[in-house]
């Protein structure tokens, strides 16, 4: 038998800077290995032009090459994770297995099976938390439970943080790895090359944001300068003035560590407002893991039973952006277009299915999860939830966004509108956020009339909900 080496298991951490997984493995003292699992069990259900399995295997291919050139093999395996971990540990006699800690409830069922199939070997399986600044159970309330509610969440999220990571320095334990990897079997470096993309029965997609650490870096590095006016321009789709690095850090690109000291550092209107979304985004984290439920039906169990009157054609024409409502037809196209939607936008778009169109919120929140770059189970349904009111949240169904007043506020010269929905592009700003209601005669190109009047469904809605 060979000399025992540990195995790096990367799933959301695609990086190597401020590694927790790779770090933690290098202090173990042997030599490593990383791995990564196309997982059949996740990827076989997904479209062949699913944009996310470019954007994957653009971070892995960049990342093969990094721990190359650190004498780190990287094998990239494609079959069943449950199954094919626990053998490749096997094949490379790994003492133990290094993963960083998945809150979504499928991704724990998994871990579990493997860290059985690995126990049953007398191999360990070591997780330790990365894709969070706080894990799981480190913020409760004083009873001991998990916050439901995000202010008081938010204010000792920050008490804790602010005392664990004072003083924070990035992870950086590679001077010892050099030593280390000397003692690598040969048969742990002979690592398969990495399964062209056709291999796996994908096709490459145009991507609006590229794959790889140096992308994420990049991005990173073009917000920054910017923070400090987040506060004041977030709101505002037509303008690039959110970070974008959702998907960095949907799939770990970045490290939140890292961005939460450089909000830290900025100590300014403009980083406070964008740490609150790190927050949130730790929050519905966390919320995921305590209610795994929330999955499958509304928090709230009042509103468990509503009886959704679900027309086929509302969800498809939203689906299609051809609602009538120009702003969020703006919104549904980019989203299809490119897998992209600005905040204010999902709150619009997700809150119009739900009230305006009375749709479930979970066929909106299905539409979302295969739609969007950056798509994350925790963050996205509890978007969802908090805009159909059945969520966590202080105001619950009685905020109705109107589509329209939305539209001048954060749209206010049309131009995201004029971007996206070309029968418009010609409209000004007096009449392109409704154009019905032109005093005049205008030419819409085809372009449909409203789906439904606003202000009747309002109503309709309001005694929806109330009627529970
Ligand atoms: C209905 C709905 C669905 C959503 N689905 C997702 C999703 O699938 N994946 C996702 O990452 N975000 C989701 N969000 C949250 C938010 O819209 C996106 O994170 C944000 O638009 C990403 O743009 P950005 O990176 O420029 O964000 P920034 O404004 O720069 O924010 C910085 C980071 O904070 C996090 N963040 C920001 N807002 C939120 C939030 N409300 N909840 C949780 N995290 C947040 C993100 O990681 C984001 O990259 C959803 C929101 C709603 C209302």
């Amino acid at each position: 038998m060979s000399l025992p080496i540990t195995l790096v298991w990367l799933r959301r951490d695609l990086r190597l800077f401020d590694h927790t997984a790779l770090q933690t493995a290098i202090r173990l003292g042997r030599p490593l290995a990383a791995v990564f699992v196309f997982d059949r069990d996740i990827i076989d259900d997904l479209p062949a032009d699913d944009r996310r399995l470019s954007f994957i295997h653009e971070s892995i291919s960049e990342m093969q090459a990094a721990l190359h050139a650190k004498n780190v093999p990287l094998w990239v395996l494609h079959g069943r994770a449950a199954e094919a971990l626990p053998a490749l540990a096997a094949q490379l006699n790994a003492a133990a297995v290094v993963c960083a800690e998945d809150y979504e409830p499928q991704a724990i069922a998994r871990d579990n099976q493997v860290w059985r199939a690995l126990d049953a070997d007398g191999r360990a399986l070591v997780r330790v938390t990365d894709q969070v600044m706080l894990a799981k159970a480190e913020v409760m309330t004083q009873q001991g439970r998990p916050y439901s509610v995000f202010t008081p969440y938010k204010k000792a999220w920050l008490h804790t943080m602010a005392q664990r990571y004072a003083g924070w320095q990035p992870a950086d334990d590679w001077a010892a790895l050099a030593a280390l990897q000397t003692q690598l079997p040969a048969a742990a470096r002979a690592a398969p090359r990495l399964p062209a993309l056709a291999d796996l029965g994908f096709v490459r997609q145009a991507l609006p944001l590229a794959g790889g650490e140096a992308a994420a870096q990049k991005q990173l590095g073009d917000f920054l300068p910017q923070l400090g006016q987040y506060h004041l321009k977030r709101d505002f789709p037509a303008q690039k003035s959110t970070s974008q690095l959702s998907v960095y850090l949907r799939f770990g690109l970045l490290s939140i560590r890292h961005l939460v000291q450089l909000a830290r550092q900025a100590d300014n209107e403009g980083a406070a407002a964008w740490l609150n979304e790190l927050v949130w985004r730790e929050f519905y984290q966390q919320f995921l893991y305590h209610h795994p439920n929330v999955v499958r039906e509304s928090w709230r169990p009042e509103y468990r039973a509503l009886p959704w009157p679900n027309q086929p054609e509302y969800l498809a024409r939203w689906q299609a952006g051809q609602t009538g409502y120009p702003i969020i037809d703006a919104a549904m196209r980019q989203l299809k277009h490119s897998g992209q939607m600005h905040n204010r936008l999902r709150m619009l778009c997700a809150g119009f299915l739900s009230k305006d169109l009375l749709t479930d919120w979970r066929l909106g929140e299905a539409w979302f999860a295969a739609q969007l770059l950056d798509f994350d189970l925790a963050a996205n349904n509890g978007g969802w939830q908090w805009a159909a009111g059945t969520g966590c949240d202080a105001q619950p169904y009685f905020r109705i966004f109107n589509p329209v007043i939305q539209s001048q506020k954060y749209d206010p010269d049309g131009t995201f509108i004029r971007r996206h929905v070309p029968e418009l592009a010609h409209l000004g700003k007096e009449v392109i956020h409704a154009p019905w209601l032109a005093k005049h005669d205008i030419d819409t190109h085809g372009y449909p009339a409203p789906i439904v009047n606003h202000a009747l469904q309002r109503e309709k809605a309001l005694a929806f909900y109330r009627a529970v």
